[in-house]
C-alpha cells in the first residue's frame, strides 16, 4: 500500500481575531503535485508554515511522512525540503561554496552536491559568487538546496515568479524529475497558467477556508465549465449552421460546448462537414479558479 506523504486533517489556525484557516485538510502521495491556490491572504503560507513545523495548528493534525512536524525531536526526520518565495543565498559564495555549506549542515557528502550542481545544470557555474547568477539560476540553485538531502517532500513557494518562459519549462522539468523518482510536491502559486498541466491536484483556499480540491477534471466537472472546440472558420460555419450556431461563441470565435455535448459536436463536424482539423481545449485552470471564485463571491453576497 502507498504510504500518505503529506496528510492535514482538518487543521484550523488563528492569529488574534484572524481565522487564518479554517478546517482545512489535503492528502498527498509520494510523486504526486499539489498545487496550492488562492488570493492574497488567503491562509497559504500560514499552511505551509505548519507542514514545516515553524508554526503548530490550533486544531487538527499534520503528518509529513508519518510524522508530525509540530513535535521538535521529529523534525529532522521528515524529509522535508523547502525553497522559500524570497530565498536568500550567500551572494558572496560561489555556488558549489554555498551547496557545500548546506551540505555540511545537513550532513549530505560532497559527491551529492556535484550530482545536484550537475543535475540542475549550474556545473558549468559552481565557482562564480552567486551575485552573478541570473535570476534563473538563482532558483535553480535554490532548488539545489532544497534538494540537497533528497527529501520525500518538496515544498516551493513562487518558485517560478521572474523567469522567462524557457527558465520556467526547465524549471518543472526538474520537478517532473524529482515527482518520477517518488518526491511529492507542493507548490504555492499564483501563475496558474504554467502549473496547470503539471498539476495532480489543487487546493483553491479563500479566507482560510477550502473552496475547491481535487483533481483538475473533478473541478472541472464540478464546476461545469465549458469546453473550447477551436475550427478554423467557425464564424462562417455558424452563419450556414443552426446546431453549430447554437454552440457559437463569437467573443472567443470558438465552438462552446458542456460535456454532453461535446460528442455531438465533434460528430456533426467530423460526420456532416468533413471537418478534421480542431482543437478541443478543456476549460483551463484559470478558468476553474475564476469559477470557484465566483462562486464563493455569490454564497456569500447572495443576490
Ligand atoms: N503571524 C501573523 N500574525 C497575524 N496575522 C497573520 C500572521 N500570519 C498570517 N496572518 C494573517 O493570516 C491570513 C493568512 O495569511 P497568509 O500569509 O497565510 O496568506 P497567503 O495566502 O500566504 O497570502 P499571500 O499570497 O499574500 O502570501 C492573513 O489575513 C494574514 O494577515
Amino acid at each position: 500500500m502507498t504510504h500518505t506523504a503529506v496528510s492535514v486533517v482538518q487543521v484550523s489556525k488563528s492569529f488574534g481575531e484572524v481565522l487564518a484557516l479554517d478546517e482545512v485538510s489535503l492528502s498527498l502521495r509520494p510523486g504526486e503535485l499539489l498545487g496550492l491556490l488562492g488570493h492574497n491572504g488567503a491562509g497559504k503560507t500560514t499552511l505551509i508554515k505548519l507542514i514545516l513545523g515553524l508554526s503548530i495548528p490550533d486544531r487538527g493534525q499534520i503528518r509529513v511522512n508519518g510524522r508530525d512536524p509540530g513535535r521538535t525531536e521529529q523534525r529532522a526526520s521528515l524529509s522535508i525540503g523547502y525553497l522559500p518565495e524570497h530565498v536568500s543565498l550567500y551572494d558572496n559564495l560561489s555556488g558549489g561554496e554555498l551547496l557545500g555549506y548546506f551540505a555540511g549542515l545537513r550532513r549530505v557528502g560532497r559527491e551529492r552536491v556535484d550530482e545536484v550542481l550537475a543535475r540542475l545544470q549550474l556545473d558549468y557555474a559552481r565557482d562564480r559568487k552567486v551575485r552573478t547568477y541570473s535570476k534563473g539560476m538563482r532558483q535553480r540553485l535554490g532548488l539545489a538546496q532544497a534538494i540537497l538531502a533528497e527529501p520525500r517532500v518538496l515544498i516551493l513557494d513562487e518558485p517560478t515568479v521572474g523567469l522567462d518562459p524557457q527558465a520556467s519549462a526547465l524549471f518543472y522539468e526538474l520537478v517532473a524529475a524529482l515527482r518520477n523518482n517518488g518526491t511529492a510536491v507542493i507548490i504555492c502559486t499564483h501563475e496558474l497558467t504554467l502549473i496547470d498541466r503539471h498539476l495532480d491536484s489543487a487546493l483553491i483556499l479563500a479566507k482560510g477556508r477550502p473552496l475547491a480540491q481535487g483533481s483538475i477534471d473533478e473541478l472541472r466537472r464540478e464546476h461545469r465549465l465549458p469546453t473550447r472546440v477551436e475550427v478554423a472558420g467557425a464564424e462562417l460555419l455558424a452563419s450556414r449552421d443552426m446546431l453549430l450556431a447554437a454552440m457559437y461563441d463569437p467573443r472567443s470565435n470558438a465552438f462552446m460546448v458542456g460535456q454532453e455535448q461535446k460528442q455531438q459536436l465533434l460528430a456533426h463536424l467530423t460526420g456532416h462537414h468533413k471537418i478534421f482539423d480542431f482543437n478541443v481545449l478543456p476549460p483551463s485552470l484559470p478558468e476553474v479558479y475564476q469559477s470557484c471564485q465566483l462562486r464563493a463571491q455569490l454564497e456569500e453576497f447572495p443576490c
